[in-house]
């Protein structure tokens, strides 16, 4: 009996196959590296042939993924564009073959990094590879726009988030506790969804939250990372177009909008969520945090307008210019917060007030907020965008770059 073996690259995983023939047939081994026993399948030697040559990925498979990478319509995240571009590199050119790139050279420096930890692998088995990551993303992204535009997603249908309908009440809950709810920029898109939708739903209300404990830590600043072939100027003034929309989406949000915080909340999160929010929360240990200064970067959600308005100037300035912490008992003198409660009994005090708002007829609740509002609308579209301009020359500046680069490389927590 004839028996040879051969190393297979599936995707990331090696897979080892032992070949043994066997009267018009060839018998397979499989040995999977996290796992002790062997899977042994018969196949007739003719379907064995045409398996071994699927596994190869001609040019044309590759070509094809490459343009299908362009065609994706959700950001599929920095770690895995970080993969693509490496398997691209290692496919194209083979083992890294660049000087490694400076320590504040923060992106060619993740992509260096990437394409060196392939080490040696073969350009076939990396265009293999290339093809079917871009083939598992390509089913996992249609598998999720399979949601009808405009239907009720429910929690499951995000990414970031958590959505859920009940008693009238939408919550939209911000949901990467492990990364302090931060958020990215798939976040930034699916909050406007979640924002859109709940503006046509059948509730009267909407809430906005954090899951574990951070209401949110503000923009992820990891955002500032993943630099397009444009440059850093390219991503700023993306960056200013997406926030502008995101803002925009608070200013516009025609039902009773209330914020629950019964943790920390930070920057970008805060400002929109307590500066057009009808009502605000907090229970007795969430504080308040805009460290705008200690980031090189600039006032937005409007709170250059509403916080002088809603405090006293000399207090907003305290807050935005020099990054003062808030405590939910200061934030709350300062007319910031509404109410606050004790962290023992906030969930069933605010729930409970929650419902009984939620039993006021949605209309005339619609229409006293547009009264109360309508007039800044204007104002506060001008003022955003005013903000965003500013913060777009901010982020290009040493000392934003510094701080991210801080934060990033762990030398400073504010
Ligand atoms: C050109 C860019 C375009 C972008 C798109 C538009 C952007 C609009 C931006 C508008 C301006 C925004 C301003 C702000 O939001 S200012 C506020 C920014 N936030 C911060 O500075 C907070 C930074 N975080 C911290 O200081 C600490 O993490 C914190 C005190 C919040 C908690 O400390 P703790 O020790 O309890 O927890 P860890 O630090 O260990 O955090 C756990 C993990 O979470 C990650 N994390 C937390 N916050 C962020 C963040 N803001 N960005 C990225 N990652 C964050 C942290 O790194 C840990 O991750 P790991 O477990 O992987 O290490």
């Amino acid at each position: 009996m004839d028996k040879h073996s051969i190393l297979v690259c599936m995707g990331w995983e090696q897979l080892e196959i032992r070949l043994q023939k066997c009267e018009g047939w060839e018998q397979i081994e499989i040995s999977l590296p996290n796992c002790s026993s062997l899977q042994v399948i018969s196949f007739p030697v003719v379907q064995l042939h045409l398996n071994r040559t699927a596994m190869r990925a001609s040019q044309k498979d590759f070509e094809n993924a490459m343009n299908q990478v362009k065609l994706l319509k959700k950001d599929p995240g920095n770690e895995v564009k970080l993969k693509l571009y490496s398997l691209y590199k290692q496919a194209t050119e083979g083992p890294c073959n660049m000087p490694k790139p400076g320590v504040f050279d923060l992106i060619n420096k993740a992509k260096w990094d990437a394409w060196n930890a392939l080490g040696s692998l073969p350009k076939e088995t990396a265009r293999q590879n290339y093809v079917d990551l871009v083939s598992s993303l390509s089913s996992s992204l249609e598998s999720s726009s399979q949601v009808e535009p405009g239907t009720d997603r429910k929690s499951t249908g995000y990414e970031t988030l958590m959505v859920t309908s009940e008693d009238g009440i939408t919550k939209i809950m911000l949901n990467r506790p492990t990364k302090k709810n931060a958020l990215n920029v798939e976040m930034y898109h699916e909050i406007m969804h979640a924002l859109k939708a709940a503006s046509k739903d059948d509730s009267a209300i909407t809430v906005l939250t954090g899951n574990g404990d951070y209401y949110s830590s503000g923009n992820d600043l990891t955002n500032f990372t993943d630099i397009p072939p444009g440059g850093v100027e390219e991503k700023a003034k993306n960056g200013a177009v997406l926030l502008r929309e995101f803002v925009g989406c608070f200013i516009d949000f025609p039902k009773p909008l209330i914020a629950w915080s019964m943790s920390s909340l930070w920057g970008i999160f805060r400002s929109p969520s307590l500066g057009y929010s009808i009502a605000v929360y907090a229970s007795d240990r969430a504080t308040f945090h805009t460290p705008f200064s200690h980031l090189g970067q600039s006032p937005e959600g409007c709170s250059s307008y509403t916080f002088p308005k809603i405090m006293s100037p000399a207090k907003a300035t305290e807050m935005l210019v020099f990054g003062k912490k808030l405590t939910a008992g200061e934030a709350c003198a300062q007319g910031l917060v509404t109410e606050v409660f004790p962290d023992s009994t906030f969930q069933k005090e605010v729930w409970t007030r929650l419902k009984a708002f939620a039993k006021l007829p949605p209309n005339a609740m619609r229409i006293s907020k547009e009264i109360i509002r309508n007039r800044e609308k204007e104002k506060l579209h001008a003022v955003n965008a005013e903000e965003c301009s500013v913060l777009q020359g901010r982020w290009l500046s040493d000392e934003c770059m510094n701080a991210v680069v801080n934060f990033l490389s762990r030398k400073s927590k504010l």
